[in-house]
Order: C-alpha cells, then structure tokens, then sequence
C-alpha cells in the first residue's frame, strides 16, 4: 500500500489547492455521495450482510437511510450553516461588522468501528465534506466486507485527492496517526481511544471521540411493562447487541423482574419467531474473537432465557440473566452482544446512586409513567444522550448532537453538529478606518475619565431600542474627545 506520508500529504495538498472550499463544490460532492449509495446499494447490502448478516430491511433502514437521511439534511441547510453569523455589538463596534465565519480545519481523519460499519464512516465524511475539509477514511478492518467497498467505491464518486481511503489494522492505523491531522474523529472502544488521542495530542490535534461503555436502562414500577420492553428488545437485541447505545442493563424493582422477564421472552418470540437461529433479522456476532468474550459474561449467572450458542455460525441467542450481582463480570464491560442482565435495585435513588458510581454511560434510558422521576433521573445523573420511554431513538434525531461524555467520549456529530465538529469558529471584527476620534478612547497617555467613558461604551450592548443612550455616550465620548485634545496632561 501507497506510504501513508503521501496519502495525507496528497490530501493536503489538494485541500492547499482551495478547491474543496467553495459550497457549490462541496454540495457537489455530496450529491456525488448520495449517487454512490442509490448506484449501489446492491453491494453495500451484500457487504453489510456478509459482514454482520444484517438482512436487507435491517441493513437499509439501520445504515442507508441514515446515510441518505443526513445527506438530503446537509445538502438543503449547507448555505444557512456555512453563512457568517453575525454577533451582538457594543457601541464601541457598532459601525462594525463582527460575526462568527465558518472555516475549515484541513485534513481529517475519520476512524469507524465494525458494528455499523457504512454509517459510521459515512456520516462523519459527510460533515467533514460539508464543511471543506479534506478526509482520509479508515474503515474497521473487521467488517472487511464493507471496509474494501467503502475503499472501492468512493474513489469512483468524488474527489480522489481530496478524500482517501486508508484500509487496514493496528499497524496501519498506528503507522497513520503518526501523521499530523486538523482533527480526527475516531469511532470504538475507549482503550483505543485512549491511544487515538495520546497520537493526537503529539501534533496538538483535536479529537471528536465516539466511544461506548454500558448504557443503564432503568424501569420504574410506574409504567406499561408490554410497552417498555417491546422498545428494549428492539434496541436490545438489533444487530445482535452489537450496538453502541443499546441498553447495556436493565435496573428494576425486585417485585417487576418476572414481569419484565416473561415481557421481553414475548417480545422476542414476536420479533424473531420460534426460532431465532433462522430469523432473518436477528443478526450475528461479528467473529469468534468476540463470540467467545460475549459467551465467557455468561459464566455463573442466572439465564432466565435464551444462552444458547453455536461458535461456528457465531450464534448467541437472545439471552436474559436476573438477579444479577452489580459485582459480576458482565457489569464490569459493556457486553457489546445480545446478553441482558437484570440487576435489582428497590428505588429510584438506588438506581440513580447505581449509575453515578459508575463511568457516564453513552446512553441512559428511563421508562416511567411519572413525568418528575423522568426528569427527576435526568437532573441527577449524566449520560452522553438520553431517551425517556423509548431506546436508541435520541440518536436518529440530527438536531441532537450524538455523542458521549467522560470515558464515552468527547465531542458529538450529526446534522450541524458534525458541520460544527468539522469547522474551526473564527471570531470576525471588520472595522472601517473612520470615526478615529472615538478610538482615542483607548490610546496612551490614559486617564481615570477615558475609563469611565470606555466602561459606558464597552458595557452598553448594541440596540436599537438604546438610541438614546448611544447618542448621549457618543456626545460623551466627543466630550472626552476634545478634553483630551485640549488638556492632554490632565490626570483622570
Ligand atoms: N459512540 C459511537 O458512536 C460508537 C459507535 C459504534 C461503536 N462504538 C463503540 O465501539 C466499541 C466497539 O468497537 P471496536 O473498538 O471493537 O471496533 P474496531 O475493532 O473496529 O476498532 C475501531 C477502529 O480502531 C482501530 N484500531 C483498533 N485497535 C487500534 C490500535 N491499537 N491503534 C489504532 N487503531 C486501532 C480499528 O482499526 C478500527 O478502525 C464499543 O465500545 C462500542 O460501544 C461507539
Ligand atoms: C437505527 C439504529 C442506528 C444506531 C446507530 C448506532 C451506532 C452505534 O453503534
């Protein structure tokens, strides 16, 4: 493979050229980008399937529409996002224009895990395009499928100095963050993080961190059980588990624990049928690497159902564990598979003190009839998102930002947010070279009474409805003007 040195410092030197700054170029790309993923979809498909046996319907409405869902959004709000926003003035700057202007960052690199493996490289390139960067994409070598695709494909759609695909593992992605990088958004596990960012930090670059950790889901006695757990055992158990945001955990009442329980075995026989094995819409476990962790959380815990497996097809069934000791092996990772462990609590506070001994979580969930122990959960812990009476579904809203907080991750994307990730904010002040007088205000030799002025000019805001404070300020200001003109040498 071509050295990474001259990957990037193609990329850079496209992006010197200036060409990826123009909006009408970037919505080009874009446009290029929804193309490719209409042109083939076949193939995402077959890659996404061979990948994670992710069945069409899934594979569609998990990873393509979300794609293309973030592409329409872009491509009609790039001109409203990319336009200067203009900021409130004081006196001192009121002829003045001051806004906030949208730059790119340079070259970005985008990292993606296995687990959504199109979406996750996707949409992040999307915000970096949107906002004029140039991008290297590095796929997850373990959805290798869908990581030679993404390689294939986008050379064939858009710009091929400008936007690169590095694919590989450790030692590639190690030999490549030893570049230097305008900002890099990685997307895994928080060890690898850990390393991400220690890489990062040599070149002082900043990093958008989209990590995991063990996502609570608490359910209050107060709530329709066959509602709760229908919404769990989807976001539970789609993509076998393999979901960064899935409810890691369930923390209930003692008394509820059956109810929940037989809920979720209905539900699941509803979703996936008699036999899960054959379902086409259950998914499997990306390898046996992680086969064999996942079935090693299930070592002396109570399966209140499922915990069948079979290695050869990477097959774990829907699986439920009660009573669970907050000290087990399966609460100290995040399980990452399709394994639920119930673990008691006899409160609201005990859940919430449960929550808050741990690292924040990239998701907290929180079903309850009750309105105030909803908010009452949201005002005494933190998560990176959250979803009352539902799973997942914070995350398909563009308008929220996605991402975690604390060891789930730094920073967030989608919709503006990842325009906003991927762009630097410039503090603009365009001044004219009139009204010096007024500046005097601030040049040596100073005085007690310029200050006075300068505190009247600097702490009145700009606004129209001030008229009259202005006109007297300036009057003031021609005053101190003239003053210090006339009598230089007073003191103040
Ligand atoms: N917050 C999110 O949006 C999000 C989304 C998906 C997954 N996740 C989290 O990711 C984790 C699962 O992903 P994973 O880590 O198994 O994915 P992974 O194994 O695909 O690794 C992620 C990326 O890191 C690279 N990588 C791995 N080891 C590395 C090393 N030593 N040095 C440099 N790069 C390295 C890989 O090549 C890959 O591109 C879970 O914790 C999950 O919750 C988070
Ligand atoms: C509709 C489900 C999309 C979930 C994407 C989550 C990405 C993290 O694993």
């Amino acid at each position: 493979m071509e050295k990474m040195q001259q990957i990037v410092g193609r990329a850079r030197a496209a992006f010197r050229s200036g060409r990826s700054r123009p909006l009408e170029f970037r919505i080009q790309q874009l446009k290029a980008l929804e193309r490719m993923v209409q042109e083939k979809e076949k193939e995402i498909l077959a890659a996404l399937k061979a990948d994670l046996n992710k069945s069409g319907p899934n594979a569609y409405s998990h990873e393509i529409l979300g794609v293309l869902g973030e592409l329409a959004l872009t491509m009609e709000k790039l001109p409203s996002w990319a336009a200067p926003q203009p900021v409130k003035k004081n006196l001192l700057t009121m002829r003045d224009e001051a806004y906030i202007g949208y730059e790119p960052l340079g070259v970005v690199l985008v990292i993606g895990a296995w687990n959504y493996p199109f979406v996750l490289v996707m949409q992040p390139l999307i915000g970096a395009i949107a906002a004029g960067n140039a991008v290297v994409v590095k796929p997850s070598e373990v959805s290798e499928n869908t990581a030679r695709l993404v390689a294939e494909l986008l050379p064939q759609y858009l710009d091929k100095d400008l936007y690169a695909v590095v694919t590989g593992g450790v030692p590639e992605t190690t030999e490549l963050l030893t570049q230097r990088f305008d900002h890099i958004l990685y997307t895994g596990n928080t060890a690898v993080g850990k390393i991400v960012m220690a890489a990062a930090a040599k070149h002082l670059t900043p990093v958008t961190l989209e990590l995991g950790g063990k996502s609570p889901c608490y359910i209050d006695k107060d709530c329709d059980l066959a509602v709760a757990c229908r919404r769990i055992t989807w976001g539970k158990y789609m993509n076998c588990g393999q979901t960064c945001i899935a409810p890691d955990y369930i923390l209930c009442d003692p008394s509820i624990q059956g109810k929940v329980v037989e809920n979720i075995k209905a539900t699941l026989k509803e979703f996936y049928g008699e036999d899960v094995k054959s379902s086409p819409d259950y998914g499997k476990i990306i390898n046996q690497r992680h086969f064999r962790r996942v079935k090693s959380l299930l070592e002396g815990q109570k399966i209140a159902h499922g915990g069948e497996s079979d290695e050869a097809s990477c097959f774990i069934a829907p699986t439920i564990l009660t009573d669970v000791s907050p000290e087990s092996k399966v609460m100290e990772e995040e399980i990452f598979g399709p394994v639920l462990p119930i673990v008691p609590v006899k409160s609201v506070e005990e859940a919430i003190e449960f929550i808050n001994l741990r690292e924040k979580p990239l998701a907290l969930y929180v079903f309850s009839n009750n309105k105030q122990l909803i908010r009452r959960v949201i005002a005494e812990t933190s998560s990176g998102g959250m979803t009352a009476n539902d799973v997942i579904m914070h995350s398909v809203l563009p308008d929220l930002p996605f991402g975690g907080v604390g060891h789930s991750g730094m920073g967030a994307y989608h919709g503006r947010h990842s325009f906003e990730t991927f762009s630097h904010r410039r503090a603009c002040l365009v001044r004219d070279l009139s009204w010096e007088a007024v500046n005097k205000l601030r040049y040596p030799p100073g005085s007690m009474e310029m200050v006075h002025l300068a505190k009247l000019f600097l702490l009145k805001q700009c606004n129209r409805s001030r008229v009259g404070h202005f006109i007297s300020a300036l009057l003031a200001a021609v005053k101190a003007v003239v003053a210090k003109v006339l009598y230089p040498q007073r003191e103040g």
